[in-house]
């Protein structure tokens, strides 16, 4: 189902929890809000759900309303499922009976809501741990019987609040898996909840950054490291440098050399605020030098900063060799990112509700 939000804002006394956030949600996709602590992403996740009524805006569901001005639509009756952090299970039935609950709910015969449960176990690859109390299982079994239930709930569109968030490293990544798994076979679109960047990236179709209420951004997970729309989401997606240049003729002057820059349309010369990414610095030679600082082993690749008086902000960098913290390196700079926030009165690149006009993009 495509779920299509409109202006929603919801306050908590003084504090505007959700402020005024608008996205269309395509049927079928991965859709991920990437945020830090307390921005909102919970209470946004709930207005969908119908677990909060908007003080303004609307929900709709296949562009049919669900919450509006006078209008809610109660949670059972929204076709969506909620996967929460803690796994809600009933502990005193099987994995079988929680999966086959919603169904005999529904009306159908414990016999057949006991066999139709069996092929939603099957979906989530538990089928061998249907006798199995709850309490019998890992963290991310249960969290596999969790989205199973809500597919036997007939859940077409399926909420994730930070659903692995207290899962150890190893099972986070085999349950991001899974996870991608379902929705590849489920087809169910996905609204899921999460601080953790890398799993943003790894499983979203898009990912809206959320601060302070609002959207920041919307934008698949390539496009939103490499195009960030602020500073801000250029900070809290990856490593970045951003340093104040003169752009001229598409390239800019950065500690003494020439650097080609990109943009969103056409760059104009003067003032920009220019991302670096770690890929956009090649080690080893080069017109620039810096001191090796925060120097990281990440399986791998080494990762560091680059620090110089020439630079405002150290340069994050990366190799497949050995970096050595306080060695002084020699370095170019290959290419830098104009943020669009930065250049004057221009339109942004990107309307309210996340779509890209495809004439802006170079
Ligand atoms: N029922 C409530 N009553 C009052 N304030 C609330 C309520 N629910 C949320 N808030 C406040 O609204 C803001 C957003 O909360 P929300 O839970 O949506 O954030 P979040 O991004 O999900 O955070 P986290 O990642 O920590 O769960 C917070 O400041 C929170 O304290």
């Amino acid at each position: 189902m495509a779920v299509s939000l409109t202006d929603l804002t919801k306050s908590f006394a003084a504090h505007r929890a959700v402020d005024g956030v608008s996205v269309d949600i395509a049927d079928g996709e991965f859709f991920v809000v990437l945020g830090p602590s307390g921005c909102g992403k919970s209470t946004l996740l709930r207005l969908v759900a119908g677990l909060e009524i908007p003080d303004r805006g609307e929900v709709a569901v296949d562009g049919v309303p669900v919450s509006g001005p006078g209008l809610h639509v109660p949670p059972e009756k929204r076709g969506m499922g909620v996967v929460f952090q803690s796994y809600a299970l009933w502990p005193h039935m099987d994995v079988r009976g929680n999966v086959a609950f919603p169904i005999e709910s529904a009306g159908r015969s414990r016999r057949a809501a006991r066999q139709e449960a069996e092929g939603h176990l099957a979906t989530v690859a538990l089928g061998d741990f249907a006798d199995r109390r709850p309490a019998e299982l890992s963290g991310g079994q249960r969290q596999r019987v969790a989205l199973a239930r809500c597919l036997a709930g007939g859940a077409r569109t399926v909420l994730m609040d930070e659903p692995l968030a207290n899962l150890d490293p190893h099972l986070r990544g085999a349950m991001e898996a899974e996870i991608a798994a379902f929705h590849a076979r489920a087809g169910a679109t996905t609204i899921f909840i999460t601080h953790d960047q890398r799993e943003a990236m790894a499983l979203a179709t898009r990912v809206a950054v959320m601060a302070r209420g609002a959207f920041q951004q919307v934008a698949a997970p390539q496009e939103l490291y490499e195009r960030p729309e602020t500073e801000e989401v250029a900070r809290f997606i990856g490593r970045a440098a951003i340093l104040d240049a003169r752009v001229e003729g598409g390239a800019a002057r950065i500690g003494g050399a020439t650097v080609p820059v990109t943009a969103r349309g056409a760059l104009p010369d003067g003032p920009a605020r220019l991302v670096i990414r770690p890929g956009d610095v090649r080690l080893g030679d080069g017109p620039l030098s810096g001191r090796l600082s925060h120097v990281f082993y990440r399986g791998g690749v080494w990762e560091a900063f680059a620090e110089s008086d020439a630079f405002a902000e150290p340069v994050p960098v990366a190799s497949a060799t050995r970096l050595v913290p306080g060695e002084e390196m020699r370095f170019s700079i290959t290419a830098a990112w104009a943020l669009p926030s930065a250049r004057g009165s221009e339109p942004p690149g990107h309307d309210a509700r996340g779509q890209v006009p495809a004439e802006a993009v170079e």
